[in-house]
């Protein structure tokens, strides 16, 4: 009797609690859709392109709260915000949320990219990069990356008294990952894929209407030309592998079309390898040289942080023969240059913005985020959040060497979770080589003035360098530049420099170093 007492006892207010929680209708966010069809597409993008998307998100916060609905990119979204939200949207599984990128990305790069397959598609595609793409693997191609960076600082860097770093980290990071993904050597198939590359990120976050004289438009053309030159390239591989004049290992491209599964049936299709490897180049290079440009920008502004750089590398230089390449084990030493790219991250990181897809209804906070619905948060608002990273607007690469390490899913300049970036060895690797190379060359440089403002970059939808930077004073003074000082102009490449490089020569540079050539040549003549 007592038992059946107890029973009911437990039972009834369980049953209670379980069917008042489910009946409860749950709210959608708070918010509004913005504009009819176009919603707040115009009005954040306008935002990113002045740098000011953060104080537009924090706008939103204040009269909303951590969660709220718009319309992006033409699909009703819940926009969150925090901490919680990094962890919540990080740790949800597969059938909860998918991965899902705004229609544009999902059209430029492909339907196959791996940032739209969800499940099996995504472990078995996400497997085969990582097979490539792990620490293990990457050691053994240190030495190519190696001899890229020092041809590259050769041909850009010598006897130049100014140049332009942005394009140049950009040609770097593109010929590397070219070496390394496409296996592509270089010469006009690679100076034509660099062009389409660059058009097809301008229309990567835009309203996918395609019509004639839309960035979307263009960035498609752009982005079928290089899926076809990809297509041909498999078939020269696979020719190749065939004969076994290159070897599985030889490139990314290669080791994809080798993987076969237990039934001996190639494991990735040709149109995920060519979707997945444009997605790559992509990601791979602008990401690492924007972590490069804003990592030079930092050290010339910080001579302690700067010397203590030196300091590190000038060790590990003085333990190798002139010719010596570097090695995996010299990278790991290199530890306190890479807290310095770290705190760089945290105060710039490429990647600020996530995108998934709600697959059923999913409660937040007591909110219902709909199935169907587009969920995006600006993970990286969190590097800014001072109970996380006190006095956040100072570079301090210190922070990361405190025994304390930031709470889970706070830095996450790589994302986190099942999606977290597979390719943060090699943007480490490149990082690395690269400032040991600058400062075992002698090198020196300050900041050039070329502009006005105050906003030294703004987001397109990655950062781009307006020109003119934190004027130095001695520059700025007109004092004579030391002998073999450089100093790092913050220009942008874009189509405005494009235009004024046709401007003045009807023919465009043929080559990728007489590209970067006439770039700082024009900075030169208008300075002139
Ligand atoms: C500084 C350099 C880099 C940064 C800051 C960066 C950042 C990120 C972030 C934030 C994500 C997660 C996006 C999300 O959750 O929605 C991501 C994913 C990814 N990254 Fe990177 N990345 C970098 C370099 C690279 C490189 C060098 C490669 C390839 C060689 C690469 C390949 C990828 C791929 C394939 C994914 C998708 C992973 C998946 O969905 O499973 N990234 N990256």
């Amino acid at each position: 009797m007592h038992l059946i007492t107890l029973a009911f006892a437990l039972i009834i207010p369980l049953y209670l609690f379980l069917t008042q929680r489910y009946s409860k209708r749950l709210k959608i966010p708070p918010g509004s859709m913005g504009l009819p069809i176009v919603g707040h597409t115009p009005s954040l993008l306008k935002a990113m392109r002045s740098n000011k998307d953060e104080e537009w998100l924090r706008e939103r916060i204040r009269k909303y709260g951590p969660i709220s609905r718009m319309s992006l990119f033409g699909t009703p979204t819940v926009f969150l915000n925090g901490l919680a939200a990094n962890r919540f949207m990080y740790t949800r599984d597969s059938t909860t949320v998918g991965s899902h990128q705004p229609a544009s990305i999902k059209r430029i790069c492909g339907e196959q990219n791996i940032f739209e397959l969800t499940g099996e598609d995504h472990k078995r595609v996400r497997a085969a990069l990582v097979s490539f793409l792990k620490p293990d693997e990457l050691k053994k191609y240190i030495g190519k990356v190696d001899k890229e960076i020092t041809a590259h600082i050769k041909n850009h860097w010598h006897e130049k008294q100014e140049i332009t770093v942005m394009p140049l980290m950009k040609i770097l990071t593109f010929n590397v990952v070219c070496t390394l993904i496409f296996g592509i050597e270089p010469g006009i198939r690679r100076e034509e894929l660099v062009k389409l590359f660059e058009k097809a990120m301008e229309g990567m976050l835009s309203l996918p209407i395609d019509l004639p004289f839309t960035r979307f438009h263009r960035s498609l053309k752009a982005s079928s030309r290089v899926k076809a030159i990809l297509h041909q390239l498999i078939r020269e591989k696979r020719e190749a592998l065939n004969k076994h004049n290159i070897s599985s290992n030889h490139d990314l491209i290669s080791c994809l079309i080798s993987i076969r599964n237990d039934k001996n049936v190639p494991d990735v299709s040709d149109e995920e390898i060519v979707d997945n490897a444009f997605t790559i180049m992509i990601g791979a290079h602008d990401t690492t040289s924007i972590l490069l440009t804003f990592l030079i920008r930092l050290l010339a502004k910080d001579p302690s942080t700067f010397s203590h750089v030196l300091r590190e590398q000038e060790e590990i230089a003085k333990s190798k023969a002139s010719e010596e390449l570097l090695t995996w084990e010299d990278l790991a030493k290199m530890k306190y240059t890479w807290k310095v790219a770290t705190e760089t991250l945290r105060m710039h990181p490429p990647m600020t913005y996530s995108f998934r897809k709600a697959l059923k209804d999913i409660e937040y906070e007591g909110y219902l985020i709909p199935k169907g619905w587009q969920v995006v948060w600006n993970a990286s608002m969190t590097h800014m959040d001072k109970k996380i990273f006190p006095d956040p607007n100072k570079f301090n690469p210190l922070r990361f060497e405190q025994l304390k390490a930031p709470p889970p899913y706070s830095f996450v300049a790589f994302g986190g979770g099942a999606r977290r970036c597979p390719g943060k060895e090699l943007a480490r690797i490149e990082t690395l080589v690269m400032i040991h190379y600058l400062m075992k060359s002698g090198f020196k440089w300050k900041l050039k003035v070329c502009g006005e403002g105050h906003d030294f970059f703004y987001r397109d939808p990655m950062p781009v360098f307006n020109q003119g930077v934190d004027p130095m004073d001695e520059v700025q003074k007109g004092a004579r530049l030391k002998k073999g000082m450089l100093t790092a102009e913050f220009c942008q490449a874009d189509s405005r420099l494009g235009e004024e490089i046709s401007k003045m020569s009807k023919e465009l540079p043929t080559s990728l170093e007489a590209l970067a050539q006439e770039q700082s040549d024009i900075i030169q003549l208008k300075e002139d």
